[in-house]
């Protein structure tokens, strides 16, 4: 008998392992159920969304935006998230009954989980929403300098007077204009040759032209090759030496799954993502939501991924998991609403596309408002409906969710063409991309 063996075994009905946003979720839901709920969390109750992620960074873009300083979001930041305490998260899932339990969990063997010496054995089974980490790149010189990543930025309450962004995913060029907004002279370093890379091409042009004309340098097709920190940054960008008061890394995220016990369960440690089906099983007693699935890395997705894994556990049946129809925002001024598939997508599906488009300065409101942006919407001409579309505008993710109910009912291109567009309106200018469809 090994010591794992000797170790006591707790009897409950689920363990939820990571509380992010769907972990949390389907905690509260399933103990609400009557079922006996183990949730495990290594750090705070909630995840990145509300502590390092969505809600601080569009507090700082909502100051940006202001013209209010960094200070001002720093104080709604530390409102918002109780100085990074999770009570309020924590609080309402044990109200419901569900035993939090702190430390890193890891799978040990088919249902059961190990965590601080404790082994859980979960009748129903385990559903896992471990999240990501920021992806540090293997640069010349970047280990051991004081980089930021999302979780430093966040706590930040005063711009410094430079900053090197490297990655120009939504993290970059949120932040990016964000800083540049409140007086921080900053530099966009994005190693693939646009923008935005999984969005429209055209909706990168626009973020690109305006991070431009707001005095960010943006650099495109620009490696960062060596990194020294002697009170400021040294950087070797592209051949050229740049020097900066601060860095921040922002090229992607790499999923929590090397150290969570996969091996047990006959998964492998090493996957970028673990394979779910329309119920979020991912193997025997076995569910996953959140970022690593693979599906979005969104809030949202998290959420939308345990509601369906819930009715699963609980037995309650209904439609599985729908990809067709998620939705994105990047909080960029223009915001850059988007959802389904993009034009490449469509494509790659070997659909028979048709695409629209409409320059919102064209649309009377965005003349009006001298606003920048387009609106791109992508047809499958075989069965006459939006598969794909994307605003680029301002309030551009709240337009989009006309778009998004479009291609989530499949409701025909000809009846979307016959509604009322209220004049003068940013909507307005979808009326405009399907006439050009
Ligand atoms: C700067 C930034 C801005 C963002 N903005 C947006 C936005 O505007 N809109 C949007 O939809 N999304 C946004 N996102 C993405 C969003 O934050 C994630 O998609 C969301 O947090 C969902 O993540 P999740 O459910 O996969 O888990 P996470 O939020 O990553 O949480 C996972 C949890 O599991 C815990 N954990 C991991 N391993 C273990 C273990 N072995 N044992 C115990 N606990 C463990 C972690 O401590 C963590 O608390 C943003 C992300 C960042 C970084
Ligand atoms: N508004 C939102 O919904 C929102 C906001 C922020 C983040 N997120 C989520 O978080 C995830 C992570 O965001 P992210 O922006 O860090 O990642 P990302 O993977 O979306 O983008 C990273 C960017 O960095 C670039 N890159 C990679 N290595 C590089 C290097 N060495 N040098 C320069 N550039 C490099 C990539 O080409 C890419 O453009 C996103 O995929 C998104 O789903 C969502």
């Amino acid at each position: 008998m090994t010591d794992t063996d000797r170790r006591p075994v707790d009897p409950v009905d689920v363990v939820v392992l990571g509380l992010g946003a769907g972990g949390e979720h389907a905690a509260r839901k399933l103990a609400e159920a009557g079922l006996r709920v183990v949730a495990v969390e290594r750090d705070l109750v909630g995840g990145e969304c509300p502590f390092y992620g969505c809600t601080p960074s569009k507090l700082m873009i909502h100051a940006a935006h202001e013209g209010r300083g960094l200070g001002r979001a720093a104080t709604r930041i530390r409102e918002a998230n109780h100085d990074w305490s999770d009570e309020s998260h924590a609080g309402p899932l044990e109200e419901a009954g569900v035993r939090i339990v702190r430390g890193h969990g890891r799978l040990a063997g088919q249902g059961r989980v190990e965590v601080a010496g404790t082994t859980y054995d979960a009748r129903l089974g385990v559903l896992l929403d471990t999240g990501t980490e920021p992806t540090v790149p293997p640069v010349d010189g970047l280990a051991g300098t004081p980089y930021w990543t999302n979780r430093e930025v966040m706590r930040e309450v005063e711009a410094p007077e430079s900053m090197v962004v490297l990655g120009g995913g939504p993290i970059g060029c949120e932040l990016a204009q964000a800083f540049a907004r409140f007086g921080t002279r900053v530099t966009l370093v994005e190693a693939e040759d646009r923008l935005l890379g999984p969005e429209e091409p055209e909706a990168a042009e626009v973020v690109t032209r305006v991070l431009r004309a707001e005095g960010v340098d943006v650099r495109v097709g620009s490696e960062l090759s060596r990194v020294e920190h002697d009170g400021g940054f040294v950087l070797e960008v592209g051949g050229e030496v740049l020097s900066a008061e601060r860095l921040l890394v922002a090229v992607g995220r790499t999923p929590n799954l090397a150290d969570i016990g996969l091996e047990t369960v006959g998964l492998s440690p090493d996957a970028d993502h673990l394979t779910t089906d329309e119920w979020l099983r991912a193997g025997e007693r076995l569910w996953a939501v959140g970022d690593i699935t693979g599906r979005g890395a969104f809030t949202h997705v998290s959420l939308y991924q345990a509601k369906v894994a819930v009715r699963d556990l609980l037995g309650q049946g209904g439609s599985g998991a729908d990809y067709r129809a998620v939705s994105r925002v990047t909080f960029t001024d223009p915001e850059v609403g988007a959802v389904g598939l993009t034009e490449a997508q469509a494509r790659d599906a070997g659909l028979t596309v048709a695409v629209g488009r409409a320059d919102i300065p064209q649309a009377a409101r965005g003349w009006i408002n001298e606003a920048e942006g387009i609106v791109k919407v992508v047809a499958d001409r075989d069965r006459g409906v939006l598969v794909g579309g994307t605003v680029v505008a301002p309030y551009g993710g709240e337009v989009v969710g006309l778009l998004s109910a479009a291609v989530h009912a499949a409701i025909p291109v000809e009846t979307l063409r016959g509604m009322h567009y209220a004049y003068p309106t940013f909507h307005r200018a979808i009326a405009a991309a399907l006439s050009d469809l």
